[in-house]
């Protein structure tokens, strides 16, 4: 067998540091065939669909894949935009913005890559461009700040499935979730502080996560617990009344029970509870996409709408915004902690400027 990676050992190659965000990953093109490829990778994965493989072999290819491919391609033609999809556009300017940042302290010595769980740009082709640019040292950053093993979990699997037909392994931080990193908090009452400043605060505010099936929170898996406390953090540093807010979570596949409330039962019910004015922020998607300027600023708007709602506004994402930015780029600097040293870290880079300065 042979491994992928650098051919020759060669001391003098630079030894850099590598970061790597990613997110979930989006077809390439709003079509019926672009979706069955994407939605074939994505719902094979055993950690997205936990259901007997065989079972769900059949189930996969005779049902889902022939219904769903056209209908969320209609989905995904509403937000598709002339550069491509919504969550590529974000995550890419995501990284660029990051990178920005964090060479602004590292220099050369430290490189920004993006990926997707699944379909392009892969894992395995940013790890690829890591190594050719030198990296030894890696930090991988998955952008859900709440963990689920349906997500972050899967993105590890992803990395080490990777890993193993490649021979040289580098140093590997993971950052498995964020949900109470206080910088992150911080950035999203930011930016929703600077959304009513230019908008105008309206009625509740609801913090709408992407759910999943009930079971496996009976299983152990933390994600609705660490919802919570995203948007308990959130909501104390809004300095919110209980009422004020509320937290739903929307998204649900299949016919079982998955995380509750709901967010578009919600939405239905609270014309007829005296709630005539809603603001929907998602605090667990850092970047806008389908299920949220679709699902949640059209979906939902309109069933709100219908009820008797009166105003609906969609406070988007973090995006690219520098709030988000500058937190995540505290972040990864939280953990690139001992990485720096010797050569890479901004302390000595500075003595090393300076040493320049005076003898020219
Ligand atoms: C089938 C089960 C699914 C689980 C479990 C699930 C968990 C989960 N997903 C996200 C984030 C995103 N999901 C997105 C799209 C999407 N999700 C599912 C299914 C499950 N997700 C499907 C079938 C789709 C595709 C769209 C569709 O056909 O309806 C997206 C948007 C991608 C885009 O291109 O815009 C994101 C982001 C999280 C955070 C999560 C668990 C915590
Ligand atoms: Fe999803
Ligand atoms: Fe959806």
């Amino acid at each position: 067998m042979a491994f992928k990676g650098t051919q020759h050992y060669d001391h003098q190659r630079p030894q850099r540091i590598g970061v790597l965000i990613t997110n979930l990953g989006t077809p390439d093109a709003p079509t019926s065939a672009a979706l069955r490829r994407y939605l074939k990778e994505f719902l094979s994965d055993p950690r997205v669909v936990e259901v007997p493989r065989l079972l769900w072999f059949f189930i996969l290819r005779l049902v889902i894949l022939v219904i769903r491919p056209p209908r969320s391609a209609a989905a995904y033609r509403k937000v598709w935009t002339e550069q491509g999809s919504p969550l590529l556009l974000h995550t890419r300017d995501q990284a660029e913005g990051l990178s920005e940042r964090l060479r602004a302290h590292y220099g050369d010595d430290l490189v920004v890559e993006f990926a997707m769980r699944y379909g392009q740009p892969s894992i395995s082709a940013a790890l690829q461009k890591l190594e050719d640019q030198g990296v030894r040292r890696l930090l991988v950053l998955p952008l859900y700040p709440q963990y689920s093993a349906s997500t972050n979990a899967s993105t590890f699997d992803a990395l080490a499935a990777d890993f193993a037909g490649r021979r040289w392994l580098p140093d590997l931080r993971f950052i498995s979730h964020y949900p109470d990193y206080w910088p992150y908090i911080d950035a999203m009452a930011r930016h929703i502080e600077a959304y009513w400043q230019s908008h105008g605060r309206a009625g509740k505010l609801l913090f709408s996560f992407h759910g999943v099936p009930k079971r496996y929170l009976l299983n152990g898996d933390p994600y609705f617990c660490e919802c919570h406390q995203s948007a308990r953090l959130l909501a104390e540093r809004l300095g919110l009344q209980d009422d004020d807010w509320q937290v739903t979570f929307q998204s649900r596949f299949g016919r079982e029970e998955w995380l509750q409330p709901y967010t578009d039962h919600t939405l239905k019910a609270l014309p007829g509870q005296g709630v005539k004015s809603v603001q929907v922020f998602c605090p667990g998607f850092s970047a806008d996409c389908l299920e949220t300027l679709e699902e949640i600023d059209e979906e939902n708007r309109g069933y709100f709408l219908a009820a008797g709602g009166e105003q609906f506004a969609y406070i988007p994402a973090l995006n690219a915004e520098p709030v988000h930015l500058d937190a995540l780029a505290q972040l990864v600097e939280d953990n690139l902690q001992g990485w720096e040293r010797p050569d890479n870290s901004p302390a000595v880079r500075q003595a090393r400027a300076k040493r320049a300065s005076k003898a020219g």
